[in-house]
């Protein structure tokens, strides 16, 4: 199971996420494509290999046409529909801005995070992490520096309002110089993309990718690493949880199914039992990896009414995979590969790109996905 770890110990932006994730092999055309499907002006990433602090390090450059346009949470929302991931980031942001200036997420104006820099930072760093598909992201404490910063909002301390509100709950520490190390969408995509804080942990690491910052101050390396490979640690493998409930009302479990994988399961299911006293039941499934066990078996015992889960190890063996593109009048659609022994066996359109290609064209959806399927299969 891919598992990554982030070294965010120099701090993190989105430019500087965009940089790892090249560095670590993700293909930067993937973050460009995702990209151009939601920017309504041209944005181009450019990499360019640097150095920071003495470290060989992949810098991404986001250029964008000159617009002072300031957007609210609304305007992002729009433009961000049907990217899940980018939106749950700026959604982070919205709550966080509104929160330290008093006011409804929905009447949030953002100001240097609305620009389209920072949304293309957004929109690629998550179309980079769903490239990843890791089942496990740990992110260490985050360097958030210290002193003051200039911003649209005036004079702001470090770590700036919005950046301490994002951070709140996680570990972080001022770090090795005095300025802006870790920026409010640095943090606001940690946030959305970790499941859990610490060390790194055991893990064989495959490959590391250096982002640099857009500075190259004396005395640290303004870079953030991001740590691709396996875990290994005991323990570390997917467990299934299971309980049997015949008191819970059957109208919620489809609630406590979608909760559970919000919660960071990987897969939920019930099985129709039938218990001591011929009493009809479920039993509730639950596969999880050892880093979401914890808030997963929370959210079992919040959301039904058992008060015990059993839970074993269980060995998973999951296809190497990967991602490609075919077209369909002009609309492209993802395929995700799945290779066994490097033979590549499976090749389905993501659904997601499939209904909008078909709202797009003004088509039924399965017109459009036995099309995409069709196209699909010259990869197999
Ligand atoms: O754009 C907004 S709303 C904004 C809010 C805050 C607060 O702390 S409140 C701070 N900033 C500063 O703007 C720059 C750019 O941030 P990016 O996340 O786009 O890199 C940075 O110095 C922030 O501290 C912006
Ligand atoms: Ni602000």
């Amino acid at each position: 199971m891919t598992a990554v770890w982030i070294d965010a110990s120099s701090g993190a932006s989105g430019d500087m996420l965009l940089g790892a994730l090249v560095g670590a092999g993700v293909p930067v055309e993937v973050l460009q494509h995702a990209i151009d499907a939601v920017s309504p002006e041209p944005v181009t990433l450019r990499v360019e290999e640097v150095r920071r602090g003495g470290l060989a390090a992949t810098r991404v450059h986001v250029d964008v046409p000159d617009s002072h346009h300031h957007r609210t949470w609304r305007d992002v929302r729009t433009m961000l529909d049907g990217h899940d991931l980018a939106l749950a980031a700026f959604e982070r942001l919205a709550v966080a801005e509104g929160a330290v200036h008093g006011t409804s997420p929905d009447e949030v104006h953002f100001h240097e995070v609305g620009a389209l820099d920072a949304i293309a930072d957004v929109v690629g760093v998550s179309a980079g992490f769903t490239h990843l598909g890791a089942s496990s992201v740990t992110v260490s404490p985050v360097a958030v520096g210290s002193g003051t910063i200039q911003a649209a909002h005036g004079t702001l301390p470090v770590p700036p309002p919005a950046v301490a509100e994002l951070l709140r709950g996680v570990p972080t520490f001022a770090g090795p110089a005095p300025m802006e190390l870790c920026t409010p969408t640095g943090a606001a995509l940690l946030t959305t993309v970790a499941t859990a804080w610490g060390p790194q942990p055991a893990m064989t690491v495959d490959t590391i990718g250096v982002g640099a910052g857009g500075r190259d101050p004396d005395g640290h390396a303004n870079v953030v690493r991001l740590f691709l490979g396996v875990e290994t640690g005991a323990g570390a493998g997917p467990l299934l949880l299971e309980c049997n409930v015949d008191d819970l009302d059957p109208r919620v479990w489809p609630a406590v199914i979608a909760a559970l994988l919000d919660a960071g399961a990987s897969d939920a299911w019930l099985t129709p039992i039938l218990m001591k006293k011929g009493r009809p039941a479920h039993t509730l499934s639950v596969l999880v990896d050892a880093a979401r066990a914890a808030d997963v078996r929370a959210t079992v015992f919040r959301q039904t009414s058992t008060i015990g889960l059993r839970e074993q190890p269980v060995a998973k063996h999951a296809l190497e995979r990967e991602f490609t593109e075919v077209e369909i009048d002009g609309q492209t659609i993802s395929v995700k590969l799945a290779r066994h022994d490097g033979v590549v066996v499976n090749a389905q359109p993501e659904y997601d790109d499939v209904a909008r290609a078909a709202t797009e064209l003004g088509r039924p959806v399965a017109d459009v996905l036995a099309e995409a399927a069709a196209l699909s299969r010259r990869f197999l």
